[in-house]
C-alpha cells in the first residue's frame, strides 16, 4: 500500500514521506525502551533496593511521559500526512477526470468515480490516519522488546526474534484469505450503491410497475444484490475471523513456548528466576502490540482495494493529444473522410466508410431512422470518442491533431438532456460567455425565446433555476441551454434534438434564429421534428452507416425518395385503418 501510495506521489517528495515513517518507527523504538525498562524496577525490587527501584520508577514515568508527547508528535504527523496525501489523491484524481474522453462519462461510470473521489479517498487517508502509525509501531515496539530480550538472555531473545517470521507468515495468510473475500464484498457493495440509486432515483417507474411502495414485491435486481452482498459480508468475515484466529494462535503458541522454556531454564537451574520473570513480562510486551497488529489486517486490505480503485481510475486512457498541436484554422468547414466507427471492438460497425462534407457557415440537418448514428455523428466531432478509421477535419484539419481545449473552445453543444447549475438563469447563460455585455445577454434570450421566462418569473433575470434547473420546464432548460450555446458565439454549433420538448411554435421560433446563424457559423442540427429544419442548406438522410441522400428540402422531395417518404410520414402520419387496434 505504501509503495502505491509513493507512485501516486510521484510529484511530492517521497524523501519527505520517508522522513515521516523514519519518525514513526523511531518512536516505536523509544516506546518499546520504555515498555521494556520496567525489567530495571522489578529487578531493583527482586534485590530489594528501594533507592534503585524508585529511580527506575522516576525514569519509567518520564519515559512515559516523553513516549506519549511523542506518540501524540507522530499521530500529528500522520494527520498531515494524510491529508497530504488526499490533496494527492484528488489532484490526481480531478487532472485526470479532465482529461477522460468525454465519451467516458455514462451515469454508470460517472457513479464510480463519485464514489472513488468521495469515499475511497477518504477512506484511504482515514487509513493512513488512524492505521499507518500505530502498525509501524505496533512492528518496531516487539521488535525492540524482542533485541532486548536477547540482550538479556540469548535463548528467550532468541525465541522471540525467530517467532517474527513466523507471525509475519501467519499474517500473510491471513490477509490473503482476507483478500478475496474482501475484494467481492466491496464488488457487491458498489453493485448495490449501484442498485440503490436506480432505486431512489426511478420511484416513478417502480411505483407504476409495482416494484416499490407498500405492499410491492420489491424490486428483484436491488433485493438480489442485498443478497449478494449479504453473502459477501459472511464469507468475508469467516475469512477473516480464521486469518485471525491462525495469527492469534501463533502470537499467543511463541509466548507460551517462551513461558515453558523460561520455567524450564529456570527449573534446570539455568536461569535465574528474577531474570526468568522479567523475560516472561518481556515476552508479554513483545505480543501485546501484535495482537493489535493482526486485527489491522482487514483495514488495511479494505484500504488497498479502495487504492486499488483510485489507481485504476488514473491510469484509465485519456483523450490522445497531439505532441504539436496544430494552430486553430481560419475558416470551420467539417468533413467526415471514409470514417469507421464502432463502440466496442466486440460491437458490430455503426459506420464503415463515412463520407459528409459540411461547408464552412452552413446548416447541416442529420436525418434519419432512430440509432442510425446522428448523435454519434456529433460527438464525434466533439471527440467524445475518437473515430477507428478515416478522419475528421475542421477547417482541413484532423480533429485529433487539434489541442482539445482549442476545439471545446470552437464548437457549442446542445443535447437534449439539459443540465442546468443550481444558480440564477444569467449565471446559467453567461456560462456561455462571462464577458458578454447586457445587449448580447438580452439579444440571445430573444432569438431562443428565454426572453419570456424572464419576464414570466417573479425575479427575472435573478430567478433560482434549482439543482438541475428542477424549476424550470423541461422546454425551458431546454431553451435556457440554447442561449447559453448562442452567447458562446462558436463557430461550431451542434444541436442535437435542441428543441424537442419545445411546443410547435417556440421550436419554429427557435429553428428560425438558428437559421439566423447561417454564415456566422457551421452548423449541424439533428431534428425529429423535419419542419424545423426544412430551410437547411443541406439535409443529409442516414442510414445503414451511410449517408443515402443529400440535398436541399425541396431537391429530396423532387426526388421522392427516403428523405420524401420520411417528411409524407411525418408531416401526415398514415391513418389508423378504421377497427385498427393499438393493443391487438
Ligand atoms: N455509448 C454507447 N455505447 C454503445 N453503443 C451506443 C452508445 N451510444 C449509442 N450506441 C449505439 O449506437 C447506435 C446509434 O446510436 P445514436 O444515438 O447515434 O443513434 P441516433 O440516430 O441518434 O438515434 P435516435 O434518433 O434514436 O436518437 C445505436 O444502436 C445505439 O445503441
Amino acid at each position: 500500500m505504501i509503495a502505491t501510495l509513493l507512485q501516486l506521489d510521484e510529484r511530492a517528495a517521497g524523501a519527505k514521506f520517508w522522513r515521516f515513517i523514519i519518525c514513526v518507527a523511531l518512536a516505536g523504538v523509544f516506546q518499546g525502551l520504555v515498555l521494556g525498562s520496567f525489567i530495571a524496577v522489578v529487578y531493583a525490587l527482586f534485590i530489594a533496593d528501594r533507592h534503585a527501584a524508585l529511580i527506575g520508577c522516576l525514569c519509567l514515568l518520564a519515559g512515559s511521559l516523553v513516549n506519549g508527547i511523542l506518540q501524540s508528535w507522530v499521530t500529528m504527523r500522520g494527520f498531515n500526512e494524510a491529508m497530504r496525501i488526499m490533496v494527492v489523491m484528488h489532484r490526481r484524481l480531478g487532472e485526470q477526470l479532465v482529461a477522460l474522453p468525454l465519451g467516458w462519462f455514462t451515469s454508470r461510470t460517472t457513479g464510480f468515480a463519485s464514489g472513488v473521489a468521495v469515499r475511497g479517498t477518504l477512506f484511504v487517508a482515514q487509513t493512513v490516519m488512524d492505521l499507518l502509525v500505530p502498525l509501524i509501531i505496533n512492528i518496531i515496539t516487539p521488535l525492540t522488546i524482542a533485541l532486548m530480550s536477547l540482550v538479556l538472555d540469548w535463548r528467550i531473545g532468541g525465541m522471540l526474534l525467530a517467532g517474527a517470521p513466523l507471525i509475519w507468515l501467519a499474517a500473510r495468510w491471513g490477509s490473503r484469505r482476507n483478500a478475496a473475500g474482501q475484494e467481492q464484498l466491496h464488488v457487491t457493495s458498489r453493485q448495490t450503491d449501484t442498485r440503490l440509486l436506480e432505486f431512489i432515483d426511478h420511484q416513478m417507474l417502480l411505483r407504476q410497475a409495482g416494484l416499490s411502495g407498500p405492499g410491492s414485491k420489491g424490486y428483484p435486481p436491488l433485493t438480489e444484490a442485498v443478497d449478494r452482498q449479504w453473502q459477501a459480508t459472511v464469507k468475508a468475515l469467516w475469512s477473516s475471523v480464521l486469518g485471525l484466529i491462525a495469527q492469534s494462535v501463533v502470537v499467543q503458541g511463541i509466548y507460551g513456548l517462551v513461558v515453558g522454556v523460561a520455567v524450564w531454564l529456570t527449573l534446570s537451574s539455568q536461569l535465574d528466576p528474577v531474570w526468568a520473570v522479567v523475560l516472561i513480562g518481556l515476552g508479554a510486551q513483545f505480543i501485546g502490540p501484535l495482537k493489535i497488529l493482526s486485527e489491522m489486517g482487514t483495514a488495511f486490505k479494505r484500504a488497498q482495494i479502495e487504492l486499488n480503485d483510485v489507481t485504476r481510475l488514473i491510469a484509465l486512457p485519456v483523450l490522445p493529444e497531439a505532441a504539436v498541436p496544430h494552430a486553430m484554422p481560419a475558416r470551420y468547414g467539417l468533413s467526415f473522410e471514409h470514417v469507421a466507427f464502432r463502440y466496442d471492438k466486440n460491437a458490430p460497425w455503426l459506420f464503415r466508410d463515412f463520407n459528409l462534407a459540411i461547408a464552412p457557415g452552413s446548416l447541416t440537418a442529420l436525418v434519419g431512422p432512430s440509432g442510425c448514428g446522428k448523435t454519434t455523428l456529433t460527438r464525434l466531432v466533439a471527440r467524445f470518442w475518437d473515430v477507428n478509421l478515416g478522419r475528421i477535419t475542421l477547417g482541413g484539419e484532423d480533429i485529433r491533431q487539434l489541442r482539445h481545449a482549442d476545439l471545446m473552445n470552437a464548437i457549442s453543444l446542445v443535447f437534449q438532456n439539459v443540465y442546468l447549475f443550481d444558480d440564477t438563469l444569467e449565471a446559467n447563460v453567461r456560462m456561455g460567455n462571462p464577458e458578454a455585455s447586457e445587449a448580447q445577454l438580452q439579444a440571445v434570450a430573444d432569438l431562443a425565446c428565454v426572453t419570456e421566462i424572464v419576464n414570466r418569473l417573479p425575479l427575472g433575470w435573478h430567478s433560482p433555476v434549482g439543482e438541475g434547473g428542477r424549476l424550470l420546464s423541461g422546454g425551458e432548460r431546454q431553451r435556457v441551454s440554447i442561449a447559453r450555446a448562442l452567447l458562446k458565439n462558436a463557430p461550431v454549433l451542434l444541436l442535437d434534438e435542441a428543441t424537442a420538448a419545445q411546443d410547435p411554435l417556440t421550436g419554429m421560433a427557435i429553428a428560425r434564429a438558428i437559421n439566423t446563424l447561417k454564415g456566422r457559423a457551421t452548423v449541424m442540427v439533428i431534428a425529429h421534428q423535419l419542419n424545423t429544419v426544412k430551410a437547411a442548406d443541406q439535409i443529409v438522410f442516414i442510414d445503414g452507416g451511410q449517408v443515402c441522400e443529400q440535398g436541399t428540402h425541396q431537391q429530396l422531395i423532387n426526388r421522392q425518395g427516403r428523405y420524401a417518404r420520411f417528411w409524407h410520414s411525418h408531416i401526415s402520419p398514415p391513418p389508423m385503418r378504421h377497427n385498427e387496434e393499438i393493443f391487438p
